[in-house]
């Protein structure tokens, strides 16, 4: 799916607080992980989740009769290890790995020898720009630069310029993050597949997230006249509505949550944070 966005140069007027589910909707939730549920760390290892996130997302996979999928730039290892093996739909790298509400998984296959090639150029870009670190996540590798953002910029020209030798691998950048990929799914595309299936066929898809990678995901929603929610500032956007961080977001999905329990918002978030 191509993302387009709005001219840079156009005025970008401020993103409305999305709205909460009617006693009519079936909503399909779709969740970014780091830097929408999670705030960013230092380094990937990091991040926790908090056992009220769990249980937040847990009641919402429930009320939602199982349509809640967690969507990510994670592998389904990593987002496995993160979270304790949740019960949910999952995509991994970006949705080169899916593992749909019922159990099945499917994931892009990539050979040893295309794998080798692409982590080892990694490490040597790497090598090359000390305080870069290096996540090997199997057939993708990134390149965190958090530590040292003046390395961001000339890691991506040289990831650019090395492209043409990794056949059939892409850049996706990311917050402080750039990385190699194989090519052939997004985001939206993962988005798209989980919609043709139970639980979540059928039901209007609702996008949280926070970076590049997101939009993809925020295009298909939009596709499919659902709600596309931009978690922090990141533009420009394709998003309808926004979210000023992942406590904002925390609070918003409580509500929402109690509205599927009772039809009723409440008043505060007890955990922090407002939507
Ligand atoms: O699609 P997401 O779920 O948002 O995953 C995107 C990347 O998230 C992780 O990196 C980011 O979060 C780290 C922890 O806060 C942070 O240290 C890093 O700078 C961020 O880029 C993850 O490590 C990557 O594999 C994901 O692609």
């Amino acid at each position: 799916m191509s993302v387009s966005f709005p001219a840079s140069d156009m005025p970008v007027s401020p993103l409305p607080a999305p709205p909460l589910p009617g006693t009519e909707d079936r909503w399909a939730l779709f969740l970014d992980v780091d830097g929408t549920l999670l705030e960013f760390a230092e380094r990937p290892d990091d991040v926790r989740v908090e056992p009220t996130l769990y249980a937040l997302l847990a009641e919402l996979y429930a009320r939602l009769d199982g349509a809640l999928a967690l969507v990510s730039g994670r592998s389904l290892g990593g987002l496995d290890a993160l979270f304790g093996s949740p019960p949910w739909a999952m995509a991994g790298l970006h949705g080169l790995q899916l593992r749909h509400a019922d159990g099945e998984m499917r994931e892009t296959k990539v050979s040893a020898s295309r794998r080798t090639l692409v982590l080892h150029t990694a490490e040597v870009l790497a090598r090359a720009h000390p305080g870069v670190l290096l996540e090997n996540k199997d057939m993708a590798v990134a390149l965190h630069c958090r530590s040292v953002p003046e390395h961001y910029d000339t890691l991506h020209t040289e990831i650019k310029r090395l492209l043409p030798e990794l056949h059939g691998y892409e850049l996706q950048a990311g917050s402080q993050v750039l990385e190699l990929k194989p090519v052939g799914m997004d985001k939206g595309k993962a988005v798209a597949e989980l919609l043709e299936r139970a639980p979540f066929a059928g039901r209007l898809p609702v996008y949280l997230g926070d970076d590049l990678t997101d939009e993809h995901g925020f295009a298909a929603t939009n596709l499919e006249n659902g709600i596309s929610v931009r978690v922090g500032a990141r533009e420009p956007t394709l998003a309808q509505y926004s979210l000023p961080g992942t406590s904002s977001a925390q609070a918003w999905l409580f509500r929402v949550l109690n509205v599927l329990k009772q039809g009723a918002v409440p008043h505060a978030y007890p955990f922090g944070g407002n939507a």
